[in-house]
Order: C-alpha cells, then structure tokens, then sequence
C-alpha cells in the first residue's frame, strides 16, 4: 500500500504537485494519468525519496522511503530505463544492483529470463534498443522480489509486441497481489490495463476512481441514425419527445434511448434506415475533457509551427521535455 497525504513539490513560484492526497492499493493495477507537466514524474519521484516534498507524506507500508531496511525489496521502480551505466553489460548491471541491496546472485537470471533478455545478459547496455532498455529496467524494478511496483511511462517508444507484454505483466503482478502503479499520458493506454485510475492536471488530484466508474461518468453512449428521409425522421423523433442532435454528413445522433427502441420507433412510421448503430465516446475524448483545463502545453494548430512553451520556470536539472 501506498498513502499520499497532502503532497506538494514548488520548484520556486512553480507548484508541481499541489496537495495530493490518495492511495495506492494492492492486487489492481493503478494508472497514473495526466497530460504532459501535470506531475507525474514529481510526484513518483518523491514517493521513492528521490525528491523531498515541500509538504505533505508518502508512506510505504506505513513507513517513509528512507525508513525501509532493503528498499528494492519493498518496492521496485522504473523511472528512467536509459538511467544506467552503458558500458556494462545487461547481467552485470543487474548483479550490481543485486549486491549493493542484499539480493542473492540467482534472482539476476531469474529476472533476466522473466524479461526475456537471457540471450543478450552478456551485450553491453548501451547497445540496446528502447524496448530492450525498457525490459532491462523492468527486471530491475523486480530484482528484489517487491510487492510494490512503480512504472513511469513504461511503454514509451514500444513497439506494439512490446506494449502487449508489459500490459500482461502489470496485470499478471497484480493478479499475484502486488500494488502496480504505473504512469501514462495515453488514456487508450491505461484503458486496457488499469483497473483503478488517479488523474492529476497542473499538480492536482481531477479523479480518483475505478475504471469501470470512470468510463460509466466520463464516455457518452448514443445512437447513430441516418436515413434518406432525414426529415420525416426528425420529425417522428420530435413527435415522440426524443431529443436529436444533428451531426454531420446528415447523421442524427439521439442519447438515452436504445437501438432497439429507435429501430422500432422507425418501423412503426414505416421509416427506411440507412444506419442505426450504438456509439460510445472514446475515453480519449473523456480524459482530454476532463483535463482540458489543465494542459500546460498546447501546440499550434498548424503542424509547422513550433508550441509555445513556458521555459521561465525550468531549471537546468529539469528532464529534456
Ligand atoms: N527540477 C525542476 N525544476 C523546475 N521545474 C520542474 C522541475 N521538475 C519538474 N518541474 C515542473 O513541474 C511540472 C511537472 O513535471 P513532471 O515531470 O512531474 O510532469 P509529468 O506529468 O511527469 O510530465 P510528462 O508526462 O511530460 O513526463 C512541470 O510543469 C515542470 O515545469
């Protein structure tokens, strides 16, 4: 279990965590969504003792990070997979790891196989694609065997295979009763991984909320009708009280009522359909709702113009944005 309790981070005027309060439970796995600049990084980052906060706790199992006898056994992160030494080679870096926190020697193979990456263990790191960085971080964050697991971004810059195995082990180490906690920007992402999400915009909490209730709130289920007498439909919709919003390339769209009953509504006026399908918004398009006001940074709308960036608060230990 994690517990934030009121945890802020000001970088000068800059508040990039504001107050946050939630926790973080065990056998689910937890997304941790918001647009770019909303926090994440920071707030991940303090909950492993690599930032201290300018209020507020993190507790890990009731405990601050500093206050773990063997951390790496408690909790396993992937913050940056290209933070390592290059020049050493994939098993070597794990053995490292391994001996400077009590872990014995056999796990290193063990967490090389569970990635995938026996047969490079011996190639230097620094000649490893993304995805193989991805993995190698991966089986760092689980060298010591943790209960609790930390993804930043961990799909960034996979490819679809990739993606596809790191969702399976979110879900597989949750299934065994871990806390997985795991950041994205991807909405479609998390939507087929997490069971329970927290939203942050601009360092605050916008949602704390399971998956299914998110999609109930947020995605808007509607018909979709279109037919060669437009008007005659609209009218017999008017006519039975149905509220109609009329899209494009003249398809009707009508919100609470059913496919089944619009079809028969049609029927009994003798109504020719050309369509008659149920839709549902993306929940893309409900994060970017929810998060609209809090997105720090827009691009142009012209693909060739370059987006307006407020550096004035970044310092120079800042991340490449
Ligand atoms: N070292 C720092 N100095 C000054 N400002 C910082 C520093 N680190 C982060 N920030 C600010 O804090 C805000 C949150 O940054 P953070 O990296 O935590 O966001 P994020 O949600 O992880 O974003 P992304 O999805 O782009 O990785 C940013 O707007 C940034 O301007």
């Amino acid at each position: 279990m994690i517990e934030l309790e009121g945890l802020t981070k000001r970088y000068g005027e800059k508040t990039a965590v504001n107050n946050l309060t939630f926790s973080v439970r065990p056998g689910i796995v937890t997304g941790f969504l918001g647009p770019n600049g909303a926090g994440k990084s920071t707030t991940m980052r303090m909950m492993l003792g690599l930032d201290n906060p300018s209020a507020g706790t993190v507790r890990i199992d009731g405990k601050h990070y500093a206050q773990l006898r063997n951390p790496l056994k408690y909790i396993g992160a992937l913050l940056d997979a290209k933070a390592m030494h290059g020049g050493r080679s994939a098993y070597n870096h794990l053995l490292c790891l391994a001996q400077s926190n009590g872990i014995a020697r056999s796990r290193v193979d063990e967490v090389l196989d569970t990635v995938g990456l026996t047969a490079v263990a011996k190639k230097k790191a620094k000649g490893f694609s993304l995805g193989m960085g991805q993995r190698l971080g991966i089986a760092g964050a689980l060298l010591g065997d943790p209960k609790i697991l930390m993804f930043d971004e961990p799909v960034n810059g996979l490819d679809p295979e990739g993606i596809h195995w790191i969702r399976n082990l979110m879900k597989s180490l949750a299934s065994a009763g871990r806390t997985v906690f795991v950041s994205s920007h991807l909405m479609s992402e998390m939507a087929l991984t997490a069971d329970h999400l927290v939203v942050i915009g601009q360092g605050r909490l916008l949602a704390d909320t399971s998956m299914a209730d998110f999609i109930r709130e947020n995605s808007r289920s509607y018909v979709r009708l279109r037919s060669p007498e437009r008007e005659r439909l609209l009218d017999v919709l008017h006519e039975a009280g149905i509220t109609v919003v009329e899209a494009g390339n003249g398809t009707l769209e009508v919100d609470g009522h059913s496919s089944e009953e619009l079809g028969e509504l049609a029927g009994r006026h003798q109504l020719v359909l050309h369509e008659l399908s149920p839709q549902q918004a993306s929940l893309e398009e409900a994060f970017m709702q929810l998060t609209a006001e809090s997105v720090e940074y827009h691009a142009h709308s012209e693909a060739t113009a370059a987006p307006q960036w407020d550096t004035s608060q970044w310092d120079t230990n800042r991340k490449g944005a």
